[in-house]
């Protein structure tokens, strides 16, 4: 090891079990970080700081403002610029030994395999379902242990999926997979984004740390991950609001019907089929296609400037949405509150022009309500929604 990593590494190096083995296991690790967001950017700090020789980034995206309240390697100098280059040149700026692989590609059933088999950890920073299935039959099919993080408005979830349990011998028993834990994906309703129902930037810190941490433990033989141990699989979850505010849940081991780790070659076959998107439901913009989308009931926000005096317009965002920016004519009802009774929030007679910031929410609400009427032409929702609004109508409109 180079003389001046002595002096990098030595507050590490003299942790207890740490040493210049658990260093060198460092230096000579590869670990692949999908995602270099809001989870990302915190693993892939603490990884570079660490000495991890070979980091791999996969990030499809570019920087945006609105990524900075979390995402912290970016900068607003950095604005526009591929998240994986961006991360890079912030890792780097730490830690100029180790070497930094940006990948600027979505993964996807094609590029999933050959990507991962040249890393031994994979990191899941990503934020939809159909990439973290992937990514853990990819890992199944490798043999590969993934840590996965998850975090959206207060709350978060560490787990470390596909865990070899005997780290000393070779037998490979392993913790369970993803699609043990969850064979069963969520509804696209129940899905939300950072982007619809916020999060915290300290709460993908944390999980984004915890989850650098374990990689960590993992290549270097620490705690429960030291080779004289058997690792017990667990779900760490979080809360920041809540009290305790961290849980800890054993895991079972591996189901025997799993589809990926149940059968030999069965992970494999999946990602061969790659049929992930239509597993979780479809693109969120399938809406289209169900017939909720007709000339009829849809309308461009040019028309809802014409027509905004003396309308009903519904702003279906959260309370705390609508505090931010609303149209001074617009009332307020959560979808979710909107959904529990539609009947109740029809205006007799007058037409009604559904809102929200992007344009799904007020689908799904203008669908709710057309249906309570029996399919009445009174109700429109405003394609694109506030964001629509913001761009071609009034530039001076707050967007968030
Ligand atoms: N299949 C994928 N391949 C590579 N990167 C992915 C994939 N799916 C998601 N990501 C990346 O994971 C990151 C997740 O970051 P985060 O959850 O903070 O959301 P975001 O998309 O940056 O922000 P926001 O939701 O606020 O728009 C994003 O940078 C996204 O591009």
């Amino acid at each position: 090891m180079p003389l001046e990593d002595y002096k990098r590494y030595g507050r590490q190096m003299i942790s207890e079990n740490f040493g210049l083995p658990g260093q060198l296991r460092l230096r000579s690790a590869r670990v692949l970080v999908v995602g270099a967001g809001g989870l990302g950017c915190p693993a892939l700090q603490y990884l570079a700081a660490a000495g991890i020789g070979m980091i791999g980034v996969v990030d499809p995206d570019q920087v945006d403002i609105s990524n900075l309240q979390r995402q912290v390697l970016h900068t607003t100098a950095r604005e526009g610029w591929p998240k994986a280059l961006s991360a890079k040149a912030a890792m780097e700026a730490i830690n100029p030994a180790i070497q930094v692989i940006p990948h600027i590609i979505f993964l996807n059933s094609s590029n999933a395999l050959p990507l991962f088999a040249s890393y031994d950890l994979i990191l899941d920073c990503t934020d939809n379902p159909q990439t973290r299935y992937l990514i853990s039959d990819a890992c199944v099919a490798l043999g590969k242990p993934l840590i996965s993080g998850a975090a959206i408005r207060y709350d978060g979830q560490l787990c470390v999926y596909n865990l070899p349990l005997r780290l000393a011998d070779s037998e490979d028993e392993r913790g369970p997979c993803y699609r043990c834990l969850w064979p069963v994906p969520p509804k696209q309703e129940e899905v939300g984004t950072c982007e619809e129902v916020g999060v915290l930037g300290t709460v993908t810190g944390v999980i984004g740390v915890l989850q650098a941490q374990a990689a960590i433990q993992l290549l270097a033989g620490l705690g429960p991950y030291a080779p004289e141990e058997k690792a017990v699989p667990t779900l760490l979850t979080y809360s920041a609001l809540g009290n305790p505010m961290f849980r800890s849940l054993k895991l079972r081991p591996r189901r025997k019907d799993c589809l990926a780790c149940g059968r030999e070659g069965g992970a494999r076959e999946l990602v061969e089929e790659g049929d992930y998107v239509a597993f979780c439901g479809g693109a969120r913009e399938d809406l289209e296609e169900t017939g909720r989308r007709t000339g009829e009931t849809r309308v461009e926000v040019q028309e809802l400037q014409r027509r905004r005096e003396g309308a009903v317009i519904l702003d279906v965002r959260s309370k705390e949405e609508f505090s931010i920016c609303h149209l001074p004519e617009a009332s307020n009802v959560p979808l979710k509150t909107l959904l529990r009774d539609p009947l109740a929030y029809i205006p007799p007679g007058r037409d009604m022009y559904v809102l929200c910031k992007l344009g799904n929410d007020s689908q799904v609400a203008a669908h709710a309500l057309r249906t309570a009427l029996g399919n009445s032409a009174q109700v429109k929702d405003v394609v694109g929604g506030l964001r629509a609004w913001s761009k071609e109508i009034d530039i001076t409109f707050p967007m968030y």
